[in-house]
């Protein structure tokens, strides 16, 4: 269930000036209901901070609209500012302090009992598995963990708009999935949450609704099965290539995006039998090393939109 609009964007665009120009946001639309968790996922540069950056207010928009609650946040950024919880994509410096001690501070700053915050801190570090550097000197922790602390900080007292900026960078699978489960319990309290990624699997496990951007420019904002929908009776076909032997693609392959030893394609489901004897002849031949036929992803769709793979790694350094 999804209640009142937390985030509403209107026709938002702001252009670097400067030497070259850079239009980073051309008319966005973007909404974020309460209990909601929205997605914004593109590659770097395609304005995602840029987005973000004014609805906290450190930039200003050249034109459209930004209301957060109700406020209107171009005029009134302070006002908005209060509204909103942002984990930046730069973590705060913490050094002199302990993750704990970090997020109890910040619980306090936003107004908290000290009863409370140091009861949600210690339930964040226990969520997130950080009970082992909880009262570690931040200067001798991991990035991960720095990374996980971020988030416990923006999230200690979190605000009616709760604003994520890449915050599983650094952090480990195990964790990650913890840190999303913190996500989906922030909707479930009510809080609106915009979680701005460039990682295609993240977008599709956590986010009710996803906008994808490129190049200032929405390209489409849909659920994730939505989105996958666009790409049904499509399958994707992967292919090892053989070095130096280029692939002589089936007839009812389409969009064959090339790669270094590995590339892909789409191909209606309809030819799947056929384009399946086609690829095992291929590897008989020697002309491919391997091929699989796979459901088409919200990665694909993605590609489609977006024309090249972003980031889809589930691998990080251990926290
Ligand atoms: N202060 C600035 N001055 C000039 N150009 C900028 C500035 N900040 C960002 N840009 C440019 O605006 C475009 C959008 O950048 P932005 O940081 O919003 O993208 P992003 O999607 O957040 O990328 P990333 O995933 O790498 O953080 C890029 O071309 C970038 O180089």
């Amino acid at each position: 269930m999804t209640g009142q609009d937390v985030l509403t964007v209107r026709g938002l665009r702001k252009r670097y000036r400067g030497r070259r120009g850079v239009q980073a946001n051309d008319g966005i639309d973007l909404d974020v209901a309460a209990g909601q968790v929205v997605g914004l996922l593109g590659h770097n540069g395609a304005g995602k901070t840029t987005l973000v950056h004014q609805v906290v207010g450190l930039v200003r928009p050249d034109e459209g609209s930004i209301t957060v609650t109700g406020v209107d946040a171009v005029a009134h950024p302070e006002h908005a500012r209060r509204l909103v919880s942002i984990q930046a994509q730069a973590n705060v410096p913490i050094s002199g302090l302990t993750p704990r001690r970090a997020i109890e501070l910040v619980g306090r700053i936003r107004g908290a009992a000290p009863a409370d915050v140091r009861r949600r801190a210690t339930d964040l570090l226990d969520a997130l598995d950080l009970g082992a550097w909880a009262d570690t000197p931040a200067e001798k922790v991991s990035g991960g963990v720095a990374r996980l602390t971020a988030f416990a900080m923006t999230t200690v007292v979190p605000g009616r708009l709760v604003v994520l900026d890449e915050p599983t960078n650094d952090v480990d699978p195990v964790r990650r999935r913890l840190l999303w489960q913190q996500i989906r319990g922030l909707a479930d309290a009510g809080h609106g949450v915009l979680l701005v990624t460039h990682n295609v699997r993240e977008a599709e496990r956590v986010v009710d609704h996803l906008a994808v951007l490129d190049r200032g420019v929405v390209r489409a904002a849909d659920s994730p099965a939505g989105l996958t929908a666009r790409l049904r009776g499509s399958l994707t076909l992967e292919v090892d290539t053989v070095p130096g032997v280029p692939v002589r693609w089936h007839p009812a392959a389409r969009d064959a995006a090339p790669g270094h030893l590995r590339a892909t394609a789409t191909v209606p489901s309809d030819a799947a039998a056929d384009v399946v004897r086609w690829a095992q002849d291929e590897v008989e031949a020697g002309r491919l090393e391997r091929y699989a036929l796979t459901p088409a992803s919200l990665e694909d769709v993605y590609v489609q939109l977006v024309g090249e793979p972003a980031d889809v790694t589930e691998e990080a350094p251990a926290a």
